[in-house]
């Protein structure tokens, strides 16, 4: 069939090692962690500090973590990923829209630009919708991804119509989604007694990038605060935490371990925790928050711990994203 529209939509998402074993973690690691949007310090000493200090042990000790996450099929990250494309890749042949849908990794494989291009260059794609698979801006996450469109197109003479879907955290869809999952799985474990929270944990980011002006904070309290509106549950029966904290710098507060701590230590019982700024399960969250913190939260002396998976390639996921790509083609 002639595809006369011509319009692909590219998800996007942050990437992982091809392998989890440390000389894969390790080139893996370095790209992203080259990135100025993600590590904005002095770049001569940090390029020193991550050849010196941070790869030579970081790599083996994620390479171990990554391996207790890995899928027979590869990372979960990747395999969930292409998992949403082929059902919103269906969603669009089903109801004969001439759409393409593609995705791509921001570091390693498949590559932001190689993907990009090839869907210009070779297959002729001239309208290209690009969403990021984050909710929330950030310039860590988001205006990376928007760095490399901008390198890919500079390197086009004739370059396609394309979009940028910036963020989604305030669309009620996908607050919508969010809570029913959240619903969903009440519905099998029993709502929340009086000692019980619901945590959102959202992934974590040196605080001086939001006070220089990154507006993800904000961001992340307007999707929690939705979420919760959605949820229709009183605001002290659920608390926002931040996740993944790297390096020495203070970080968004508060942070997920002593959160889990403090709660424990109050008497709460039972934590239901999900992570809402992650549209797809992935070391962040099935390592550090499934399994990990589970192990703080029981250790300090509470009883249960659920953890809810992202929404990932839930039909709830395609709905919400084809009419996010929608607007656009
Ligand atoms: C070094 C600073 C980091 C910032 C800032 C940061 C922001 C940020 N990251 C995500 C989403 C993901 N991060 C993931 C892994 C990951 N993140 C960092 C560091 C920063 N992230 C590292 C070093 C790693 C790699 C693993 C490790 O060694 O700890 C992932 C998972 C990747 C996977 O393969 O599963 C995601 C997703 C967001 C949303 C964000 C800012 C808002
Ligand atoms: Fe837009
Ligand atoms: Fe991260």
């Amino acid at each position: 069939m002639v595809n006369k529209t011509k319009t692909a939509v590219l998800l996007i998402n942050l990437g992982s090692p091809s392998a989890p074993t440390a000389q894969a973690v390790r080139p893996y690691l370095r790209q992203f962690l080259s990135d100025r949007r993600v590590v904005e310090v002095n770049p001569i000493l940090w390029n020193l500090i991550l050849r010196l200090a941070i790869l030579p042990f970081r790599s083996p000790v994620s390479a171990k973590r990554y391996e207790s996450v890995w899928l027979p099929e590869g990372s979960p990250l990747i395999v969930y990923t292409e998992r949403l494309a082929k059902k919103l890749q269906k969603a669009f042949d089903e109801e004969g829209s001439a759409v393409k849908v593609a995705f791509a990794m921001r570091y390693g494989e498949p590559d932001q630009d190689r993907i990009f291009r090839e869907l210009h260059e070779k297959e002729g794609f001239d309208n290209i919708v690009v969403l990021p698979l984050y909710p929330q801006y950030s310039a860590t996450t988001t205006a990376s991804v928007a760095d490399i469109l901008g390198a890919s197109l500079a390197k086009m003479r004739s370059q396609p119509h394309w979009h940028l879907i910036r963020d989604y955290h305030d669309n009620p869809e996908y607050a919508r989604a969010i809570a029913a999952s959240i619903k969903a799985y009440w519905k099998t474990k029993g709502e929340l007694g009086e000692k019980d929270r619901l945590v959102l944990s959202f992934h974590g980011m040196p605080k001086r990038y939001c006070d220089l002006g990154d507006p993800y904070d904000r961001q992340v309290r307007k999707s929690a605060q939705m979420i919760i509106d959605e949820l229709g549950i009183a605001p002290e029966e659920a608390v926002i935490a931040y996740q993944s904290r790297f390096g020495k710098e203070e970080w968004l507060q508060p942070y997920l371990t002593p959160q889990l701590e403090r709660l424990a230590a109050e008497g709460v019982e039972r934590v239901d925790i999900l992570c809402p700024g992650f549209s797809i399960d992935c070391l962040e969250t099935l390592e550090e928050v499934s399994d990990e913190a589970r192990q703080t939260f029981l250790s300090k002396g509470g009883k249960e711990y659920n953890y809810i998976e992202c929404l990932n390639d839930s039909s709830d996921a395609v709905s919400l994203i084809k009419n996010l790509v929608s607007k656009h083609l």
